[in-house]
């Protein structure tokens, strides 16, 4: 991607070599300088390190707040982005999701950390909104790449480091230490105090938790039709309520409620005013449907499917669920464990196969389930839905997890259009 820069003797600068040319510069990361020669070999117009064009995209005017973590990034930094913007603040917010800028989508999809100089573009154009805070979720893969070189976090938070990506990072032990590795420095970081695997510096730490002691303490709380809480702060003591479901949320909400205290300084009890209004983020434990009840989420792990099924866990639950192709391996097994472990049935089906074949994923899942009598294998996901919606007796819950919101199953490197919560209402005649 080039970027157009005025006033500099260069017209525009790109991090690919491949893009270079006699007007526009390379600006070298950590990533791309194996393709040094590359770019002079193009006719780069210059080479420049990337600290040097920081200031041009303006990324010190703005306090970055970064999460990472292996689930709950997407929420949390929702929920820090809606309440800041209930407090009266502007603020632009990237991941998953896309780019998002005062209550606005500004870009879709891509990755859920962008390359370095597509992040230092997003934060121009919030500094350019007048925005105070820039959120974004940082992924383990973009700490090793480095795709946060250069930025200085005013808060860095972490939700907890369970399993994934091992197809990336190879052993538990090295993603555990790449998490970690982010909150290695002296600058203000929340930390959730629950996370046993947590390493941190201890200098400008802040912590939050529900067993032990933290500085953002959830001391009661209860989960009936939402969920709400008291939170110690030293010596206050703080009621809010939400709308979101699972105690799972409440550790999503209690990093939201801790990271804007910190970074806004504002009193705990303007905070916890705003908290109800926010909504939930679209595909994680959204209701598609009452009656039957129907509910998507995202999760893609073994603990998020674990905290998610046993969210629900009152209700018997149908679970349709697969796991992505050219993704960790040997998450799959513990999938289908945790699946089998609080499923009446379980309906195994694709989710994003791409370059695997999906009956050997399915395999995998398998291979951590020993009674099969419960489980329904069908490749085709639709018709895995249909499975359990027609199997679906009262009070029973059908849960699909894996895909939340995303619009698209890729096959190889194709995207066909696929959406969960559109395909239930599909088969349930609701639109
Ligand atoms: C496995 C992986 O993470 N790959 C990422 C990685 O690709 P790569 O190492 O092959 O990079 P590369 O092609 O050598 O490019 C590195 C740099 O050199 C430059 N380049 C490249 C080629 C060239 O000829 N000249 C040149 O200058 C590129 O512009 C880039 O700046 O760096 C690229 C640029 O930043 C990413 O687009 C690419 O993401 C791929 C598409 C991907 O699918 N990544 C997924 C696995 C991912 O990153 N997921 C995480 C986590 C998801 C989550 O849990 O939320 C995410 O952050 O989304
Ligand atoms: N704090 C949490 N602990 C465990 N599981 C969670 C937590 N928060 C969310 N989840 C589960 O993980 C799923 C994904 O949540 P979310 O999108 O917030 O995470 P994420 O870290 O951004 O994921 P990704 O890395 O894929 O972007 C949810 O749908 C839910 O099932
Ligand atoms: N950010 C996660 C999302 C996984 C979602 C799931 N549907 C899949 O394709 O595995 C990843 O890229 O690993
Ligand atoms: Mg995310």
């Amino acid at each position: 991607m080039k970027i157009e820069l005025p006033n500099q003797a260069y017209k525009y600068v790109t991090e690919n070599s491949k893009e270079c040319d006699g007007e526009t510069a390379f600006i070298l990361t950590t990533q791309n300088e194996k393709y040094l020669q590359n770019a002079k070999d193009n006719s780069a117009h210059s080479i420049i390190k990337v600290d040097a064009v920081a200031d041009l995209f303006q990324i010190d005017k703005i306090k970055i707040i970064g999460i990472t973590g292996t689930n709950g990034k997407t929420t949390t930094a929702s929920a820090i982005y809606s309440f800041l913007l209930d407090l009266g603040y502007k603020c632009a917010m990237q991941g998953t999701r896309g780019l998002f800028m005062n209550d606005e989508v500004v870009e879709g999809k891509t990755l859920t950390t962008p390359s370095v100089l597509n992040t230092y573009k997003h934060i121009y154009q919030a500094v350019e909104a007048g925005c105070e805070f820039f959120i974004m979720e940082v992924s383990s893969h973009a700490i090793v790449q480095k795709r946060v070189e250069g930025l200085n976090f005013e808060l860095k938070i972490l939700t907890n480091i369970t399993q994934d990506h091992l197809d990336y990072h190879k052993t538990l032990e090295d993603y555990i230490y790449v998490k970690n590795s982010f909150f290695a420095d002296e600058g203000k970081k929340l930390i959730n105090k629950d996370e046993p695997r947590a390493k941190f510096n201890f200098k400008n730490a802040y912590t939050y938790g529900i067993e032990n002691p933290s500085t953002y303490r959830l001391m009661a709380y209860s989960l009936n039709d939402a969920s709400s809480g008291l939170i110690q702060y030293f010596q206050e003591i703080v009621p809010f309520t939400a709308s979101l479901h699972g105690f799972f949320n409440l550790y999503n909400l209690m990093a939201a409620i801790g990271a804007v205290h910190l970074v806004t300084g504002k009193k705990l009890e303007e905070i916890a005013d705003v908290v109800d209004n926010f909504a939930g983020v679209s595909g994680r434990m959204e209701q598609v449907c009452a009656a039957p009840n129907v509910i998507v989420d995202f999760a893609h792990t073994p603990d998020g499917m674990q905290q998610v099924l046993n969210a629900l866990k009152e209700k018997e639950l149908l679970v349709v669920f697969g796991a992505g192709g050219d993704r960790d391996g040997l998450k799959r097994p513990m999938m289908g464990r945790v699946a089998a472990s609080l499923a009446k049935k379980v309906y195994l089906t694709s989710d994003n196969p791409r370059h695997e074949d999906p009956e050997l994923i399915i395999e995998d899942i398998l291979s951590g389930i020993d009674d099969r009598s419960i489980v329904t294998v069908e490749l085709n996901r639709k018709k895995a839905i249909e499975m359990a919606l027609d199997a679906q007796e009262e009070d029973e819950v059908v849960v699909i997890l894996g895909k939340g919101d995303e619009s698209h199953q890729i096959i190889y490197d194709e995207k066909f259009p696929f959406d969960d919560r559109d395909i239930v209402r599909e088969l349930l005649n609701l639109k």
